[in-house]
């Protein structure tokens, strides 16, 4: 049987038209949801801890910041918008004591609550929404008009009206638009972790990386595999995105579909396929979110070499003076 799809026509505003939603942080998903949810006329306070560098980001887009505290004790729905790694520590200090009957807690990533590092009381509800995209993109969509897929799960209904809440808010940021579906906590931690690790952040960055060092080696030009393997990949994926893989192919020319059949699977083997099955089964006994986390407590040790290294890579310099010399992109990337 389809899945349910929840869109515009769907869902109403009205349980959370008079409510006050504080979205503590104010990065990469909490601008984007504080700056719909206020566009859906709707009520909106940021919390930031004391000295946040966000503040002024926050109140040159017309919010209203106050701490995590006084945001936890004012509003109805607190939606916990930091770097995961963080949030136990912040909701055990500024949020839980504040966190009276009848409020809602929120998430972005069922992370925490799955993996039991929150443990909210039972008189609240909890849910979570989440966008399937970039923050940064979440606000672009809806500023143009359209909107990004969500999925909503809840994982407590002290109100009873916790999946109404849910759905609401999931309007409120423009998810509706694109269409939003049900699911679990467990469900949305481990395929959005699933997700960005095997194919849109880890698989897809990893490729191209292959892709352009294979072609540098070999002695051709940095600049031609920069556009050959990364650039292009946008506008390919554009293609899939919009048509699906056989409107791709049907724009491409029949040498290159050729090539597609014959050497994709050379390149992602049943091998991949093994592996990923493995990362699955890391990511489902908490095994990667294990070493995230010790990880982040030793101050990011593994994380920190990682990015040092990638900055300094071909790849990134050659990129950069690249995009440089196409406004077009540059433009759009400092409105993120
Ligand atoms: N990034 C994304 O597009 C997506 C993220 N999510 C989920 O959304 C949540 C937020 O992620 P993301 O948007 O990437 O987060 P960001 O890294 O962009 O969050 C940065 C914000 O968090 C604040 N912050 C950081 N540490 C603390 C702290 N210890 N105490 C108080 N405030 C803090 C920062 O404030 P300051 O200026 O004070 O440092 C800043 O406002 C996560 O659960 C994530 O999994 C879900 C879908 C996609
Ligand atoms: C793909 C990465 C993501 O899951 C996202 C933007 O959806 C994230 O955690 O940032
Ligand atoms: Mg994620
Ligand atoms: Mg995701």
């Amino acid at each position: 049987m389809a899945a349910t799809m929840f869109y515009d026509r769907d869902v109403s505003l009205d349980s959370i038209q008079d409510k006050l939603i504080a979205i503590i942080g104010y990065g990469s998903q909490a601008h984007a949801h504080a700056q719909n949810l206020r566009d859906s006329g709707l009520n909106v306070v940021v919390g930031l801890r004391e000295g946040s560098s966000s503040k002024a980001k926050a109140e040159q887009a017309g919010l209203k910041v106050v701490s995590i505290e006084e945001a936890t004790k004012t509003a109805d729905v607190v939606m916990l918008l930091i770097p995961d790694e963080n949030q136990p520590k912040t909701y055990a200090e500024s949020i839980e004591p504040h966190l009276t009957a009848g409020k809602a807690l929120a998430f972005g990533h069922g992370f925490n609550v799955h993996f039991g590092r929150i443990k909210p009381p039972a008189d609240v509800d909890v849910y979570l929404v989440a966008p399937k995209g970039p923050g940064h993109m979440l606000r672009r969509v809806y500023a143009d008009g359209a909107g990004m897929p969500g999925i909503f799960a809840v994982q407590q209904d002290a109100s009873g009206k916790a999946r109404e809440i849910a759905l609401a808010y999931a309007r409120g940021i423009g998810c509706t638009r694109a269409g939003v579906l049900e699911t679990t906590f467990k469900e949305e931690t481990e395929t959005d972790l699933f997700g960005e690790q095997s194919v849109l952040c880890g698989g897809v960055t990893h490729l191209i990386q292959a892709g352009f060092e294979t072609l540098v080696e070999a002695g051709y030009q940095p600049e031609i595999a920069y556009f050959e393997t990364l650039h292009e990949v946008k506008l390919i994926v554009d293609l899939i995105y919009e048509k699906g893989f056989e409107g791709m192919r049907h724009s491409i020319s029949n040498t290159a579909e050729f090539g597609d059949y014959v050497t994709g699977p050379r390149i992602i083997t049943d091998e991949t396929k093994a592996t990923m099955k493995e990362v699955l089964t890391d990511i489902q006994t908490g095994k990667f979110a294990e070493r995230f986390i010790a990880d982040a407590e030793g101050g990011f040790p593994y994380m920190n070499e990682q990015r040092s290294k990638m900055r300094d890579h071909k790849l990134e310099t050659v990129g950069k003076e690249l995009r440089d010399m196409m406004p077009f992109i540059s433009k759009k990337a400092l409105e993120v």
